[in-house]
């Protein structure tokens, strides 16, 4: 490994946004490197491929360069390390923190040609194409010179908000080809319920020796009235922890009008899906596949956390009962990893975001048309952890409980009949299929929080003991 390899194997292990966690990187080799700016300071794109087991992953960093000794205090946080690059020995940092760098990006989009929605996935524009470029939306003007900061929470990628126009969403793991988020943004267009796209930067990433058009970034309104739905449901739960004995209706902050809202916003986006972009209905022979999917991840899940064990013959009756289902189930784009904190309350109603689907899913996977069912049970599950998060490990855990349990059914019955209403179909009415995705995603959570928050791990494993029970 070079030098900038070396430190680049010690710190993407730990950046929120690497998706191995579960395994120790063994190799990493920045695959391509493209120069943005050249001087002082520079800054590089970098597809960086990361070696972990039998298993590599890419992954773009933004790489600012300084001479050594000289970056700024505010940007210490952002550090790579010092190596020496072409001679010189430079600090090499995370440029999505330094203002001064990401104004270009924008400037860039802002300077862009518009092109039609169509050019969206489709291949690199003719001639010799620029290693790194930036298209923009026509009839999109993106106003340039406006400064970033960078979103700060819980992101599997790197948002920059520019003022209070534009969010940059800047893709951390990269898979060959057009990410499903801006495939489904721009499908969206024109929905109240989506945040407007505008432009995007895509880079060729090598794939069996072809070049392939990836997306690197998308540039979408920002919705600057938003609350983040988790952040609304959180302080409904909390409110009610703090009135005791009182029902989730009472309490005040009751959320379950908004949670039925939610619904309805839900169901005209899978309607929205099922006439922009191809649908289907899927065979028995799917339908058995899909079941034997997610027995798959129960089995890769079990072996990793043990305390799935005693549950496991639940699971498995709930995806044999799916896998019998003899009738016809549609299917359609979906979300595909939908859950509270994709979802912001604006002062006009509901914005669903991030349809980039589940972050450690191949994209071909990502992109593969699934029953609209598996976002609504996505969102029932994320109204039980936003009523069962505040107690882990609380002493108060064992009298709040049933306040928890009581939240979450109201507004999971709140949203479910929101999202019938709102012309999906009755979840209701399909709870065999409806139960098999939500056991599947509480599955998919206890592998994600085994793997990036393990003093959470509780929530999903206590769902299932329940949903079990
Ligand atoms: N266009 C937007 N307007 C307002 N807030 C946004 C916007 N995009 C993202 N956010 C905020 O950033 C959070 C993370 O964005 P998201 O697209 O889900 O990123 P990731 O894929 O990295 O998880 C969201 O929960 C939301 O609070
Ligand atoms: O938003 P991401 O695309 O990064 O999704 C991943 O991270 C989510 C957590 O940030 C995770 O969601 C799980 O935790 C949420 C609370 O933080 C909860 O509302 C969801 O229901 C639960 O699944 C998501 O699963 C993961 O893919």
């Amino acid at each position: 490994m070079t030098q900038l390899e070396e430190l680049l194997a010690d710190w993407i292990p730990r950046q929120r946004w690497f998706a191995g966690k579960g395994a120790p990187i063994e190799t990493v080799t920045v695959q391509a490197e493209h120069p943005l700016v050249c001087g002082d300071p520079g800054l590089r794109v970098l597809v960086v491929e990361v070696g972990q087991r039998d298993s590599v992953s890419r992954y773009q960093v933004l790489l600012g360069l300084r001479p050594a000794g000289t970056l700024r205090e505010e940007l210490a946080h952002a550090a790579i390390g010092v190596c020496r690059l072409g001679g010189l020995s430079r600090t090499v940092y995370d440029a999505a923190h330094d203002p001064e760098l990401t104004a270009l990006l924008l400037d860039r989009l802002a300077a862009a040609d518009g092109v039609e929605a169509d050019a969206i996935g489709g291949p690199a524009p003719s001639g010799t194409p620029a290693p790194v470029r930036f298209r923009r939306l026509d009839g999109n003007d993106v106003h340039a010179g406006q400064r970033s900061l960078v979103l700060r929470g819980e992101q599997s990628n790197t948002s920059l908000v520019y003022g209070e126009d534009y969010v940059l969403k800047s893709f951390r793991r990269l898979w060959p080809g057009l990410n499903p988020d801006l495939e489904l943004t721009a499908a969206l267009a024109g929905s109240p319920y989506v945040a407007r796209p505008y432009a995007w930067i895509e880079t060729d990433v090598s794939q069996d020796g072809r070049p392939v058009p990836t997306t690197l970034a998308m540039l979408q309104e920002y919705m600057r009235s938003a609350t983040d739905g988790w952040v609304l449901a959180a302080t409904s739960v909390r409110d009610l922890y703090d009135a005791p004995g009182l029902a989730p209706a009472d309490a005040g902050g009751d959320f379950a009008g908004e949670a039925e809202r939610l619904g309805a916003a839900t169901a005209a986006v899978h309607r929205a899906l099922a006439r922009e972009l191809p649908t289907d209905v899927l065979s028995s022979h799917a339908l058995r596949e899909l079941a034997r999917s997610m027995l798959d991840r129960l089995r890769q899940a079990t072996a990793e956390v043990p305390e799935l064990q005693p549950y496991v013959g639940v699971l498995r009756s709930a995806y044999e009962a799916l896998a019998e289902v003899d009738e016809p189930l549609p299917i359609q784009r979906v979300h595909g990893d939908y859950h509270l904190g994709q979802v912001v309350r604006t002062d006009a109603g509901w914005v669903l975001l991030d349809f980039e689907g589940e972050p450690a899913a191949p994209v071909e996977e990502r992109r593969r048309p699934s029953s609209p069912l598996r976002d609504v049970a996505g969102m029932l599950r994320s109204f039980d952890y936003a009523a069962r998060y505040q107690l882990v490990g609380s002493s108060a855990a064992p009298e709040l409980a049933p306040a928890a349990r009581a939240w979450a059914q109201r507004n999971r019955d709140a949203f479910s009949a929101g999202y019938a209403y709102g012309g999906g179909v009755d979840p209701e009415k399909h709870q065999t299929v409806l139960r098999a995705f939500e056991y599947d995603k509480a599955v998919y959570e206890v592998l994600y929080e085994a793997h990036n928050r393990p003093s959470w791990l509780r929530i999903p494993l206590d769902s299932i003991a329940a949903l079990a029970a």
